[in-house]
């Protein structure tokens, strides 16, 4: 069983083949963006032999291409007075089912190809939300990392100086990503604000609690995480109690995920930032990592002055070699290669579930489904952070806020349902146990129904 499903109806196959060598041709320099595309694609060809309307309305050649691709100029001054130039972007993807919706990534690796994957992949994650969203995503090749807080400032407030006109409540909602948390949302905020004239508090998500923020928008992606996984492993008999556990990153995501995964009797061995990572055999300290990341910004190798017992070791993916029965890379795209993949098999693990976009490569996925180890991919097992800022949103426009209670537990309502969800549509299309090709279908139907009903555009 891989991703790339077969299909004995030739006019299927062609079309797929036909648009995503197109594809190719129109978009040769941009490989993130191919390679989300090819597992997409590939993976719908049950849906569309069942469903021919799809390829007479050619939704596949339509849904690949953005809506638009916004690029700019992003000018501030540093601290000792300098000017600096990043460039920012926009990618409004689809917004059939809801206004586009996904988060703002700072980051120095930040060009286009990876602005599309991510918008991509937000369009079918959105819509298995079962919330009005639609996909896009954003950011800049500014790196964070260094910056004082004055300058982060000044570059939000000129990155949203020219974003300002091309967002808004009922339009494009954009949210964290790598590198953008609660402070740069503020400032981002702050700004939006001061240009509209206007308190339009849905404009962004992922703001603090005090001035319309949502309760848990924070812990969301990690919680929701954990929540999909312990379905996945309540489909095995199993439960999170006693399981060894490892997960990249030590970022919002990755922090959250250990937060739940504790909670619920795991014990969590190793994390990582982009230089290395640290194994802990007693279990991670994870108020620790909290004042490692989230209050002194600090590298993960801090970790020994916490816990001198601990191990940490350069290169973050190696990480992949640290035994477990559950891994959760948190941390970036294509983290996981063939190679790891081989690795964590070796090692037994049984559980793989994605909290970052795009962590494991094809080779990887494929290895996965063709050796039992249960799979959980990113467009349904992170979804829980775009989820609950769809609900900052209800919250916003109904101008009200919900207790943490309330918003957690929506956030485990929708978690079972995207399993429920996906896992179903794999049956129905004759890929049981294949989360890759039904979470993909089962976001794609919603999508592609929309855009048939509301014509050709
Ligand atoms: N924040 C969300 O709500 C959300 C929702 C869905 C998906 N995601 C995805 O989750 C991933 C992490 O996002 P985040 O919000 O936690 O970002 P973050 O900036 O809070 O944290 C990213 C973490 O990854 C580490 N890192 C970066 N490159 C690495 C590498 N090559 N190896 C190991 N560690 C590395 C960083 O040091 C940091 O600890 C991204 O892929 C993001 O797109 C985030």
């Amino acid at each position: 069983m891989t991703t790339i499903t077969t299909t004995n109806d030739t006019r299927t196959k062609e079309y797929i083949d036909n648009v995503f060598t197109r594809l190719k041709e129109k978009n040769s320099h941009q490989p993130e963006f191919l390679q989300a595309a090819e597992e997409i694609l590939f993976s719908l060809a049950p849906v569309l032999a069942q469903h021919p309307e799809y390829i007479e309305h050619n939704i596949l050649e339509r849904i690949v291409e953005p809506d638009r691709i916004i690029s700019f100029r992003v000018a501030w001054q540093d601290d000792n007075n300098h000017v600096q130039v990043n460039r920012g972007y926009r990618v409004q993807f689809n917004n059939v089912i809801g206004p586009y919706k996904g988060g703002l990534r700072f980051h120095p690796t930040v060009n286009e190809s990876i602005m599309k994957f991510l918008a991509f992949e937000q369009i079918f994650k959105n819509a298995l939300t079962g919330q009005t969203i639609g996909g896009g995503k954003g950011g800049s090749d500014f790196n964070p990392k260094g910056k004082s807080d004055a300058e982060i400032m000044r570059f939000c407030q000129s990155f949203m100086s020219e974003l300002y006109r091309h967002i808004g409540p009922d339009v494009d909602v954009p949210a964290g990503d790598i590198g953008v948390g609660a402070r740069e949302i503020g400032y981002m905020w702050g700004q939006y604000k001061r240009l509209r004239g206007a308190y339009e508090a849905g404009v962004l998500t992922g703001k603090k609690p005090g001035y319309g923020g949502s309760l848990a928008r924070k812990e969301a992606t990690g919680y929701g995480l954990v929540y999909f996984v312990a379905e996945m492993l309540h489909e095995k008999g199993e439960s999170f109690v006693d399981k060894t556990v490892v997960v990249s990153g030590s970022g919002n995501v990755a922090i959250y995920a250990i937060e739940k995964a504790q909670h619920y009797g795991a014990k969590v061995v190793a994390c990582s930032d982009s230089s290395g990572y640290i194994y802990d055999a007693d279990g991670i300290d994870l108020a620790a990592i909290k004042e490692i990341k989230e209050i002194k910004g600090d590298r993960i190798q801090s970790y020994l002055q916490y816990r001198p017992n601990a191990e940490y070791h350069e290169g973050c993916t190696n990480i992949w070699s640290v035994p477990c029965d559950i891994a959760l890379p948190c941390a970036t795209q294509n983290e996981i290669n063939g190679d790891s993949a081989r690795l964590l098999l070796a090692n037994g693990t049984k559980f793989v579930a994605e909290g970052a976009n795009m962590p494991s490569d094809l080779e990887a996925i494929n290895i996965y489904l063709e050796n039992d180890i249960y799979f959980g991919p990113g467009k349904a097992a992170n979804a829980g952070g775009v989820a609950v800022s769809a609900l900052e949103m209800a919250q916003n426009s109904g101008r009200t806020a919900w207790s943490f209670q309330k918003v957690d537990e929506k956030l485990q309502e929708i978690m079972k349902a995207i399993y429920a969800e996906s896992k179903e549509a794999a049956e129905t299309y004759g890929f049981a146990g294949n989360l890759v090709v039904g979470s993909n279908i089962a976001g794609f139907r919603k999508v592609a129904d929309g855009m048939v009903a509301e014509g050709v555009y």
